[in-house]
């Protein structure tokens, strides 16, 4: 698939601009602070309903503006889908797939596929656990509304019974009640764990073939699922806890703890990689997500790439360069580096400068 054409109006500091994208590569090169991300960020925004940056919607309203509109046409085998976001400032975003308003999120995603590397996405490995979740999170909510269904519903009840937990402590007599909240809990929570373990199975595959490729058949690597419970195991756990769960007001066991383990030849690379290989090992399980994306749709996802040949070496730059060659990129950097060079045609150069996207050529 790829983005035909992009429209924006009030989102961030793009006043205004409408572009036609390529297939290949397309690089956006202008100094910091000029709205190469915010660009991104408006692609991001109509494959999943939300920011890479901001859970608040209001925020990508232009500062000066009442209301934010993004438009873009998506190209697949032969028909062209179309998705409208209109963002104000009181009101609830609106989001339109070919005209029709997406009443659930969940059925926003499939029309685009999008996969995001970013400084943070390389940080993956060294990161705290919640950065880990969001990684799996977020490319299994775009492949699957049931994970994405069953994910929102057990958020929401761990917050209901967050909250019950804190009104026990002034009110013991309500404990009667919980049993309600850990039932759905646990039946979601289980759910969330098995999609969990079954992607990152997929993914421990097609990643260790990437950084093997990375690497010149140096390191193996191994992608392995930490549940904070056991898969079966979260009743028991929730019934062992209980008594703690009161006493500190919140629930210790689920899947909101979870974490991800990366070992290269057995060793945690958090722990003891160097600074290349937690990156490349990052780097070998975002181009597995492409892969991945394939594999479960037999669409090729659109790639948004924020500034990350910076952060990495020259052979690594190279490696990326020549993975997403074929696929439809959208690559933001300060300079045109001699590795992009290689890659691009001089009509898929952009040049952004407060707030203004110009063409090349
Ligand atoms: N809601 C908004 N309305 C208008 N301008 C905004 C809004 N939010 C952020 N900005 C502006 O957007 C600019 C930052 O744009 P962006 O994050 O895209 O930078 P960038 O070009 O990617 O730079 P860098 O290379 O430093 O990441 C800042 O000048 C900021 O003030």
């Amino acid at each position: 698939m790829q983005i035909s054409e992009v429209s924006l109006r009030g989102f961030r500091n793009l006043e205004e601009l409408n572009i036609h994208p390529s297939a290949g590569i397309n690089v956006f090169y202008g100094k910091n602070a000029q709205g190469k991300t915010n660009f991104l960020e408006s692609l991001y925004f109509c494959a999943t309903g939300r920011s890479m940056r901001t859970k608040l919607d209001w925020q990508m309203i232009g500062f000066d503006k009442e209301e934010s509109h993004i438009r873009i046409l998506v190209q697949k085998n032969n028909r062209k889908e179309r998705i409208d976001v209109h963002l104000k400032r009181d009101t609830k975003k609106g989001i339109a797939r070919n005209g029709v308003p997406v009443k659930k999120l969940g059925d926003l995603f499939g029309t685009l596929y999008t996969v995001v590397f970013s400084p943070e996405d390389l940080a993956l490995v060294k990161e705290g656990p919640g950065e880990r979740r969001r990684f799996m999170d977020l490319e299994l909510c775009q492949l699957s509304r049931i994970y994405y269904y069953d994910l929102q519903q057990y958020y929401r009840i761990l917050k209901q019974r967050n909250n019950l937990l804190k009104e026990i402590q002034k009110k013991p007599s309500l404990q009667e009640t919980l049993f309600v909240w850990d039932d759905q809990l646990i039946d979601f929570g289980e759910r969330v764990m098995a999609a969990r373990k079954g992607f990152l199975q997929r993914l421990d595959i097609l990643a260790a073939q990437r950084l093997n490729a990375l690497t010149g058949g140096l390191d193996h690597l191994k992608i392995i699922y930490r549940p904070n419970c056991e898969l079966g195991q979260m009743a028991e756990r929730i019934k062992r806890n209980l008594q703690r769960d009161i006493y500190l007001g919140t629930t210790n066991n689920g899947p909101h703890k979870d974490d991800i383990l990366f070992s290269i030849d057995g060793k945690e690379v958090k722990i003891f990689g160097s600074q290349g290989q937690q990156r490349t090992t990052a780097l070998a399980a975002k181009l597995a997500e492409i892969d991945l994306i394939r594999e479960e749709t037999g669409e090729e996802p659109v790639l948004l790439l924020d500034d990350v040949l910076s952060e990495l070496d020259e052979r690594r730059q190279k490696y990326l360069m020549e993975s997403i060659d074929g696929l439809q990129s959208f690559l933001t950097c300060t300079g045109i580096e001699d590795v992009v060079k290689k890659y691009i045609r001089s009509e898929n150069l952009f040049y952004v400068e407060k707030g203004r996207i110009l063409p090349e050529n």
